[in-house]
Order: structure tokens, then C-alpha cells, then sequence
């Protein structure tokens, strides 16, 4: 034992010496230039401009190992707990310290589903433990990807990116705890290995003759792995992932990255070709698709019959004749799901699923409004407008000489240029979301974007709001009582995942999930850390703020956020910015194409039983068979329209695929899809209020 530890001391010291030396020789080349960093280039669009990698190595002697009370310490354990490198290491903590650039993507983390899951478990206890560690987030993207989850993949090795920036840039806020979490992980590598990397880093040291003066040396050991064995991965990760998702803009954008800096490294090709053979015509388009689900470790989503008086009480509150309950739908969905290894999934046993619905609690009078309600859920898509920052509607006209609102509004922050409409919407926001964004520099992001990419920022925005509400509030951002209760048409996945057999990663193909909800790595992934830095979140700490929180967040929006342009009230000349909004308790009506109610959104949302019901069943012989009654009886449930039921069937069936998911299966749909000739759409001058679109 006494040789043994006799030799450790001084294969240390000579490691400490390799260490030195090579710090004097600034061996790590390029240095690494403030803008070149990911983070500190979070707030433009440009993955591409960061050049080749750099150590920012420094000044001081690296931390190896200590040596205390003259005996070596092997290595401490990831949180710091000295412990030897073996077969005591947890399975996570092994892939971790395990990490290195020859093994393949699809080797790192694979084996069958219950194995790779159970690895996302220690990792994320893990990751509790150690939340700047860069190698963690690359295992952990690896496991996601194994687990064919490449959107989530793409946020963790983006996250890692970011660490990678922070381990090299003293000046990073994460720089402490990044750059001692990847010594703790070096520390438990085996000596003898790492001696031999940093000779050889040593002698290309050497024999590089236009290498740079040092300069802010901190430890050559850390950078040499970062270059050698963390980065390549990284940077393979994001290309490889984000590729697979079908974000080929930003999967080129990181491969070109990658490879400037490791022309040779054979996936950075492989992945590259892939990218560049998908692309059509000159464009990279950025149009990715990924998986709609609970995940399986999501234990958010709560079994909503069992809250329907939580849900009530919130709808009494609105709409005190109504009332929320179970109903079955026509399933939208395919019904049959293929899971990789053939096995079918239903998804409906008869075509119908049971989802809520609200109906009415008393008879109700034709133009009667039944709901109201308010949502400080709500965003827009201009940097400088007229609209109240907590719900949206138009700010009281100061140029008019009487009181501009009943309480004297428009207000102000008083430390930010945050203007509303009224004193309730004033100390709302405070209490809601506000202090949490207040002054904080985010309010251009996902602002005035080009055109196409409207809905998209729309959404981002949404979940900033819902990000600064649970931040404010102290909540879950699944928790915050605007979208906790939200369907988000999830497909039924839990069954099929149990029978995954692996990621065929070199296949675009779903592989028998189907992917149904948008993705874009700009507004999915790197605005919302942004803006959660800017919010001062630390979201490595932080788990409630991880990629498959934002996706389950956006699969809700996109399922019920109500959409609008401003400027439409009296007095006002042109439209405005576009509004976007979600209330949770007018979002619990379906949809139908022959609707009994009709809904206009300004401050407020509000729901009316129609004046008039138009003539939209199937007639027999010319003859209608129901007397035409409007007004809504006790018992009848409120059919809300998400399109203009004023189009053809096949403009509004164009538009209910995108804001129901599927093809609306209403009687009034199927009878015009059967007997075209009597297609129902009458003029649009005659139906009432509808100026109001509900899809984003
Ligand atoms: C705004 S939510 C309506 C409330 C929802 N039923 C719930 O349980 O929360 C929209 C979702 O309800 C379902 N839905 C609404 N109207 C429907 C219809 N006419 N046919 C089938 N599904 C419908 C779809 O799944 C759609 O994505």
C-alpha cells in the first residue's frame, strides 16, 4: 500500500509539473475573444461566428489533487467526497468520469430502454448534486438521445456549450462552480492517463512555433480535456441532434463550428453530410418536429376529473352559469401508434377520447354573456406599443381631455418603462410576474421578428410570461395556475416507450413516435435561456427550467392560446401589434363548426350565447328538421369556433388541423364533407362579431 501511494505522489507531482510547464507555453493556441463566447453571444441570432476554441487558461498553478497530512488523495467523488475511481463510482457518475471523444454517439449511455431510463434517474440525481458540471450535460444529452429525445439532447449539450464558455472565461458568472466541477470530474480520471494527455498536448505545445504569450493562465489541465475530449462531443451532439429534429439551420450552423475546429473529426463529417443532403434547394430550413408527450418522468400533469372542483371554482368566478365536464371527442389522432418494435398502441379503443368540455348550468337567453375573464397571460409581439403589459388591451388615450380610464390610467412602473392600463393591472403584475422581468434588458426579445416567424415568437413569449410567473410566484412553472390544467394533445406515449428498442440516430425518421409539436432551436432552446439569464434564473441550478418543461409549456399554448390583432377598439385608426393570449377557463370549450356561442377579446375575453343561430345542419329534402332555437339550454354544452365558421370545409378544415390538432369531425363537417353540393358557408357579412381568429 505504502509503494502504492508512494507512486501516486509522484506520478501528482509531475502531473503538476506537466501542468506547469505546459501553462508557461500557453500550449492551448487560440485565445478565446469575449464575443466569441455562447454566452456572451446569446443575444444575437448567429450560431456561426464564434471562432476556433480557445482556452482562456490562467495565470495561477492548476488544482490538482491536494496532498494533505502527507497522504495523496485519489480524487474526490463529482460532489467533492473523496472516494477511489472503480466499480464503486455510480452507474452516472462512470459514464461521466468515462466521457471521452473516441468513443462514438451512439456508444455513450446505450442499452436497452430500462436501462437508459434508469441512467437518466442517476443522472439526475447527479446532476442535484453538481449542477456547472460539463460532462454531466453531455451524458445527459446522450442519454436523451438514446432514449430518442434529440430536441431534448440539444438542450443539454447546449447547456454544456455554455459551462464550456464559462470553465474558460474568468470574467463568466458560472466560472467558479463550471471550472471547479470539471476538476472534481478530472480528479477522479486516472493519473497515468491524464500524464499522457498532457504530454502530448505538450509536445504539439512545442512544436507549435506561432503559439501566444500566456496569459491569465487558471489550469491547462481543464482546457486540454475541454479541447480534446468534451467539445468535439459537444459540438457532435448539437450537430447530430438538432439535425434529427429537422433545425438543420442550427444543426449546420454548430457542424461548421465543430468542424473549424476539428476538421478531421470523422462524425462532425458524417453529420454534416447528413445536414447538407437534407437541405432543399440553397436553404437550411429550420422547420423541426418533435415527440408531444407526457414524458414519462413528468409527474406535472394531473388527472383532471379528479380536479374538477378545483376547476369549477375557478370557472364559477368567470362564468357563474357554466360549468366543467368530462366529455368524449372524436379522437383526432391516428389510432394506432407503432412502436419501434411493431407493437401497437391504441390510442383510442373506438375512436372517441374523454377530455373536458363545459356546459351550461342554467338555460341560457340568446345574446346572453356568459363569461368573462381576465388573463395577465398574455403578450405581444412589438417592441414599442400601445397595449397594457399585463393583459393586452389598449392603453387609455392620454391626448383626450377627460380622464383616460376610470382610475386615472395609464400607469407606470415606477422602475421600468412597463405601462398599464389600469391600477388592477398595475398590482397585478407586481404580484404576477412583473419584479421578475422588471428592468431586466428582455424586453426586445422575440420582438418585431420577420413575418414567418410571428407565431413562433408569440409562443417564446408566452413561455417567458409563464417563466417570470413561476419564478414570482415560487410555483412549478407547470404548476402556475394559467396552464396547469391545459391539455396540451398529448400523445399517449408511456406504453410505447416501454417497448423502445434504442435511437436509430442516423435516421431522421420518428421511428415510430409521431412528432407533432413545432421546434426550433432559436425559440425553443437559446432565447429562453437567454432571457432566463437576463431574469438572473440560474438555470443549471435550477431544474424546473429544462428543455422538456418548455415543450410541454408550448404543446399547451398550441392548443389553446387565442391569437388577435389590437387597435380594433373604437376611436383607434390602425391595427396594432399582434396579441396573443391564453385564458384557461374560455379555452376549456371545443369546437365546432356549427357554434351556439360567439367570443370578442379586448381586456377581457368574453363568451355570448348566439342572437341568432345560423342554419347549419344537414336539411332533408330541402327541409331543415329542428326548429331553429337560440339560447342555450340547462344540460347543452357550449361549442365555441377556433376558425371562422363562415369559410367552406375546406378553408376551415385547413385551419382546425392547425388549432385542433386534427381534422374537425363536428356533424356539420362531416355531412358538408359527404354531400359537397350542399357545402353550408353563407356570406360573411351576415354572421355576427367574428373578427377574432383563435389560431396563433
Ligand atoms: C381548447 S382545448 C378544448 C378543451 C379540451 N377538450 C380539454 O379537455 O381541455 C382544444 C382541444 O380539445 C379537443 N377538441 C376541441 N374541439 C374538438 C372537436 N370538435 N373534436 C375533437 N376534439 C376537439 C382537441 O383535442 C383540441 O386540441
Amino acid at each position: 500500500m505504502e509503494a502504492y501511494e508512494e507512486s501516486v505522489r509522484s506520478v501528482d507531482a509531475a502531473l503538476r509539473r506537466l501542468n506547469a510547464t505546459l501553462a508557461s507555453y500557453n500550449l492551448a493556441g487560440k485565445k478565446q475573444t469575449a464575443q466569441s463566447s455562447e454566452s456572451s453571444k446569446a443575444g444575437t441570432q448567429n450560431l456561426a461566428t464564434s471562432k476556433a476554441l480557445p482556452p482562456n487558461v490562467g495565470s495561477t498553478v492548476p488544482n490538482l489533487p491536494a496532498e494533505k497530512n502527507g497522504e495523496a488523495i485519489s480524487g474526490p467523488t463529482i460532489d467533492g467526497k473523496r472516494a477511489a475511481f472503480d466499480a464503486n463510482m455510480s452507474v452516472g457518475l462512470r459514464e461521466i468520469v468515462g466521457l471521452r471523444a473516441t468513443k462514438k454517439l451512439t456508444e455513450i449511455g446505450k442499452g436497452d430502454w430500462h436501462h437508459v431510463y434508469a441512467q437518466l434517474h442517476h443522472i439526475s440525481a447527479l446532476h442535484e448534486e453538481t449542477p456547472y458540471c460539463v460532462p454531466l450535460y453531455i451524458v445527459f444529452a446522450s442519454t436523451y438521445l438514446q432514449l430518442g429525445y434529440p430536441d431534448l439532447a440539444a438542450g443539454e449539450a447546449y447547456k454544456a456549450l455554455l459551462l464550456s464558455d464559462a470553465v474558460r472565461d474568468s470574467s463568466d458568472d458560472f466560472h467558479e462552480p463550471a471550472f471547479e466541477s470539471l476538476r472534481d470530474v478530472i480528479s477522479l480520471i486516472p493519473l497515468e492517463e491524464r500524464i499522457a494527455l498532457l504530454k502530448t498536448e505538450l509536445g504539439t505545445s512545442l512544436s507549435n512555433a506561432n503559439r501566444e504569450e500566456p496569459e491569465d493562465q487558471e489550469d491547462v489541465e481543464l482546457d486540454v480535456w475541454l479541447r480534446e475530449h468534451y467539445l468535439p462531443l459537444i459540438y457532435r451532439l448539437l450537430s447530430l441532434s438538432l439535425w434529427s429534429c429537422g433545425c438543420l439551420r442550427s444543426a449546420h450552423e454548430f457542424s461548421q463550428r465543430g468542424l473549424a475546429l476539428y476538421p478531421n473529426d470523422s462524425e462532425l463529417q458524417t453529420y454534416e453530410k447528413l445536414i447538407v443532403e437534407a437541405k432543399e434547394g440553397l436553404s437550411f430550413a429550420e422547420s423541426g418536429k418533435v415527440r408531444r408527450e407526457v414524458y414519462p418522468w413528468n409527474n406535472f400533469e394531473v388527472d383532471r376529473k379528479n380536479c374538477l372542483d378545483e376547476l369549477n371554482e375557478m370557472m364559477t368566478e368567470v362564468a357563474p352559469k357554466l360549468e366543467i365536464r368530462e366529455v368524449k371527442l372524436p379522437a383526432l389522432h391516428s389510432d394506432t401508434l407503432a412502436a419501434p418494435n411493431g407493437d401497437p398502441t391504441k390510442y383510442s379503443d373506438d375512436g372517441f377520447v374523454t377530455q373536458l368540455g363545459v356546459f351550461a348550468k342554467e338555460d341560457i337567453a340568446p345574446g346572453e354573456r356568459i363569461l368573462e375573464e381576465t388573463s395577465f397571460l398574455t403578450v405581444n409581439n412589438r417592441l414599442l406599443d400601445a397595449l397594457c403589459d399585463a393583459c393586452s388591451g389598449t392603453l387609455p388615450d392620454l391626448s383626450k381631455s377627460e380622464p383616460s380610464s376610470s382610475d386615472g390610467g395609464p400607469f407606470m412602473c415606477d422602475d421600468c418603462e412597463a405601462v398599464f392600463c389600469s391600477l388592477n393591472c398595475r398590482d397585478k403584475a407586481m404580484e404576477l410576474y412583473h419584479p421578475i422581468v422588471c428592468d431586466r434588458d428582455i424586453n426586445s426579445i422575440a420582438k418585431d421578428v420577420p413575418v414567418l416567424e410571428t407565431s413562433d415568437a408569440l409562443y417564446t413569449q408566452l413561455l417567458l410570461r409563464v417563466l417570470a410567473m413561476a419564478e414570482q410566484q415560487g410555483l412549478h412553472p407547470l404548476e402556475v395556475p394559467e396552464v396547469r390544467f391545459i391539455w396540451g394533445d398529448f400523445h399517449p406515449f408511456k406504453a410505447v416507450a416501454e417497448h423502445f428498442q434504442g435511437y436509430k440516430f442516423l435516421e431522421p425518421a420518428s421511428h415510430g413516435f409521431p412528432r407533432s409539436l413545432p421546434f426550433d432551436f432559436e425559440y425553443n432552446v437559446r432565447l429562453p435561456f437567454h432571457a432566463l439569464e437576463k431574469m438572473d434564473i440560474d438555470y443549471f441550478a435550477d431544474a424546473r427550467y429544462a428543455v422538456w418543461i418548455f415543450n410541454t409549456l408550448f404543446a399547451k399554448f398550441r392548443g389553446t392560446a387565442s391569437a388577435r390583432l389590437s387597435g380594433k377598439q373604437p376611436g383607434t385608426q390602425a391595427r396594432g401589434p399582434e396579441v396573443c393570449a391564453v385564458h384557461p377557463m374560455w379555452c376549456m370549450a371545443n369546437h365546432s363548426c356549427d357554434p351556439n356561442v360567439t367570443w370578442e377579446w379586448g381586456s377581457s375575453i368574453n363568451l355570448w350565447a348566439m342572437e341568432e343561430r345560423q342554419r347549419w345542419e344537414r336539411p332533408v329534402d330541402g327541409q331543415y328538421q329542428k326548429p331553429n332555437k337560440p339560447g342555450i339550454t340547462k344540460g347543452e354544452e357550449i361549442l365555441n369556433h377556433y376558425c371562422d365558421p363562415t369559410l367552406g370545409i375546406k378553408q376551415r378544415r385547413g385551419w382546425a388541423q392547425g388549432a385542433l390538432g386534427g381534422k374537425c369531425m363536428c356533424s356539420r363537417c362531416e355531412w358538408e364533407e359527404q354531400d359537397k353540393e350542399l357545402d353550408s358557408t353563407i356570406a360573411k357579412e351576415s354572421w355576427p362579431k367574428v373578427e377574432t381568429e383563435r389560431e396563433v
